[in-house]
């Protein structure tokens, strides 16, 4: 065995929804979360807790949202939660992990699901665990990030549907336990041999659809954070079945609608509508309803549909032609409501690749 061990982890961001699609659809794209990773067998001897080392560059590492602390941080607590479930405590000593971040925190462009699914990879790479296929990481990213788009896209990449078996009510009673089980507050489970529960078997599944080559994805990002916790606290419990229906509509054409070639822009932008969650979250996001509601294929050509990416507040337009200026209305619409953004054109990305 080489003493000393190098190898990358590569996940990419997500836009999860594309309208009608709420906790269903995802579409994997090109801005990549990566960890550069190096183990040290030649040391015995760690002086970092759990035997991680962790550096950070990008998004997150002047704010400190990124933590250093190997049980805080997400990436290597998620790592510790794949681990412990195969009775290894720590990581390999000597472990350094380091952290690449372009994908912005908290936008919707679904950075927690690529620094999960990353984490699983970690933990699967750190310990050797080769058994573990895609299907069942998935499993243990769903112990995490409940619902599974931004997980589905992030791992196994491209425009997915994502659904959840029926599971008995055991394995039910297992998947929802309390999140601070799954992944204990630092010191939880450091030194107390805790062993967190491990996911029921097939939990999460997922289905590729085709994507229109000629269809790219405008992301315009505000310079403002929602949680996504906080963006699931706005919506309602129940729905009137007028709105369901609507949704059910057309959420039937847009896989359809997306995958063919050349892209219909009535169709796309017709199947792009939403009413379960973007209209309660315009609360959170000024101008949202303005700008899904002013802007069709008529009016922007090369536009083909608009929508919230993810819980927001990022804006995710599909289009095939005239992407800055399709950018710089939308960005107007923010500046009229004192709202900076920034925008990046993207194209549907492969899932997470590990190479060493
Ligand atoms: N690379 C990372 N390393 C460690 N923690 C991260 C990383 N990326 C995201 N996180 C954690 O995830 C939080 C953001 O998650 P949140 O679900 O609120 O937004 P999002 O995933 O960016 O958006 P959405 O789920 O709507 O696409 C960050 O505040 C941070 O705690
Ligand atoms: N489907 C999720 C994606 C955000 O992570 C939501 O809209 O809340």
């Amino acid at each position: 065995m080489a003493q000393i061990e190098t190898f990358t982890i590569r996940t990419p961001c997500s836009s999860a929804n594309i309208g009608p699609g709420f906790d269903v659809i995802g579409l994997a794209l090109s801005m990549y979360l990566e960890l550069r990773v190096t183990i040290d067998r030649t040391k015995t001897k760690s002086e970092h807790p759990l035997n991680c080392r962790i550096t950070c560059e990008g998004q997150g590492e002047s704010s400190g949202d990124i933590s250093l602390d190997p049980e805080a941080n997400l990436i290597t607590s998620v790592a510790l939660y794949v681990l412990r479930c195969h009775d290894q405590r720590s990581f390999p000593c000597e472990t350094h992990v380091h952290i690449i971040n372009p994908i912005p925190l908290g936008r919707g462009l679904g950075s927690s699901g690529a620094a999960v699914v990353a984490g699983v990879f970690l933990g699967k790479e750190c310990g050797k665990l080769d058994h573990l296929s895609h299907d069942r990481l998935f499993d243990f990213c769903l112990m995490i990030e409940r619902h599974p788009d931004n997980v589905g896209a992030a791992l196994y990449g491209g425009f997915v549907g994502t659904y959840l078996k029926p599971l008995t009510p055991e394995d039910v009673a297992r998947k929802e336990i309390p999140i601070s089980e799954v992944l204990p507050a630092p010191a939880g489970g450091i030194d107390t041999g805790f062993r967190p529960p491990a996911p029921p078997f097939g939990i999460g599944h997922h289905i590729k659809f085709p994507w229109a080559p000629e269809i790219k994805a405008i992301t315009i990002i505000p310079d403002f954070e929602v949680a996504t916790a906080k963006a699931r606290d706005v919506l309602p419990k129940e729905y009137p079945r007028p709105d369901v229906v609507y949704n059910l509509q057309r959420i039937a054409l847009l896989p359809v609608a997306l995958g063919q070639s050349p892209p219909d822009p009535d169709l796309i932008y017709l199947a792009m509508q939403d009413k379960l969650h973007q209209p309660y979250r315009q609360t959170l996001i000024p101008g949202l309803t303005s700008i899904v509601e002013s802007m069709t294929p008529e009016t922007q050509p090369g536009l083909l549909g608009v929508c919230l990416s993810g819980a927001g507040p990022t804006i995710l337009a599909l289009a095939t032609d005239n992407f800055e200026e399709i950018a710089e209305r939308i960005m107007g619409v923010f500046k009229g409501q004192g709202i900076k953004c920034d925008w990046k054109l993207l194209t549907p990305a492969e899932g997470t690749v590990v190479n060493r």
